[in-house]
């Protein structure tokens, strides 16, 4: 077997240093976003020496299949321009889907956050600050509802929203996901339909330009309704179900409310985004089954004119 120091040079110093730890920062796996040039067996190297699953997820296809051929454990996150924080969500929801990982763990995470070329970067997760009341059998319930490739791309996109806002404004908004007849039918226009007039694969969520659209559109009022094929059939909708026999955790506004009750009368899956505090929680059958907590943004380094008083921050 090769030891972790003998491919700490082959791969990289910080992720040998992250494996070597596990035990002392108590975590359970090592999560690994490489970046586009990797060498693959000298990870694999390490994985054998790691005490603990080491968990690779690709930036994209090509690379999934280079890190398999490699004999490595791979997750397989759909490729997005998204930030690092929504990779690792979607790749923690991956790794619990396939039971991989209990919804408690911790794990350490190492991936590119400065620099695109190189391991930089390391972050401790507890996932039950942030991934809380999910298991792997959650995850399969909810695939009889809305096919998984759909539901991730609403999950990316709404994590997105609650992290990063607009404009440097909190953003909140509801994504209905599947059983999109009924839930046409339980809703109405709030405004003029942004998306009215374009072709079904134009508004399709799984386009990045889509995604983005739709990250706009979240700042006005009302929620979307998205079609199991992942296709925005309108926006702006004021959803309308009884809220009889819900209940729901304190604090839960109206927004919440129409979520869960949407659940509750149609074979539909809520995706809410909070605009105060940015989580992002999942609705079915009328009851909360996954809540997300936004991960704190990393902090880019920031040069000061010495000279300048003038403060923008
Ligand atoms: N039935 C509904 N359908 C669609 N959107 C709704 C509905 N009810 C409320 N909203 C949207 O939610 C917004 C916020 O409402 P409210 O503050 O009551 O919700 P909340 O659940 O507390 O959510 P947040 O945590 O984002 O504030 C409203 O301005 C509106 O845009």
């Amino acid at each position: 077997m090769i030891s972790i120091a003998a491919s700490r040079s082959q791969v990289s110093p910080l992720l040998s240093i992250a494996v070597e730890s596990v035990n002392r920062l108590g975590c359970e796996a090592v999560l690994v976003l490489p970046p586009a040039m990797m060498d693959w067996s000298g990870l694999r190297a390490l994985a054998d020496a790691a005490p603990i699953p080491l968990l690779v997820a690709p930036a994209s296809l090509r690379h999934v299949e280079a890190a398999r051929n490699a004999g490595l454990m791979v997750l397989e996150v759909e490729p997005t321009e998204s930030a690092i924080q929504e990779r690792i969500i979607l790749a923690l929801l991956e790794a619990i889907s396939l039971d991989l990982l209990k919804a408690g763990a911790q794990v350490v995470a190492v991936y590119d956050g400065f620099d695109s070329d190189s391991l930089d970067s390391m972050t401790v997760i507890r996932l039950g600050e942030h991934l809380e009341r999910f298991t792997a059998r959650d995850l399969r319930a909810l695939e009889t509802t809305v096919p998984l490739e759909t539901l991730k791309a609403v999950i990316d996109v709404a994590v997105e929203i609650g992290r990063e806002g607009r404009e440097g404004k909190e953003v909140g908004t509801l994504i209905v996901v599947g059983d999109a007849r009924n839930v046409l039918k339980r809703s109405r226009s709030l405004v003029f339909d942004p998306f009215k007039g374009y072709r079904r694969k134009d508004r399709n969520l799984r386009d990045p330009k889509v995604r983005e659209a739709i990250k706009e559109i979240a700042q006005l009022d009302g929620g979307f309704i998205v079609s199991r094929d992942g296709t925005v059939e309108s926006a702006c909708r004021l959803i309308d179900a009884p809220f009889t026999g819900l209940s729901l955790p304190k604090g839960l506004g109206t927004r919440h409310w129409a979520g869960a009750a949407i659940t509750k009368v149609t074979h539909s899956i809520a995706v809410v985004v909070s605009q105060s505090t940015g989580v992002v929680r999942l609705f079915k059958q009328g009851e909360m089954i996954l809540r997300i907590a936004p991960m704190p943004r990393a902090r880019a380094l920031r040069w000061n004119n010495p000279d300048s008083s003038h403060s923008d921050d």
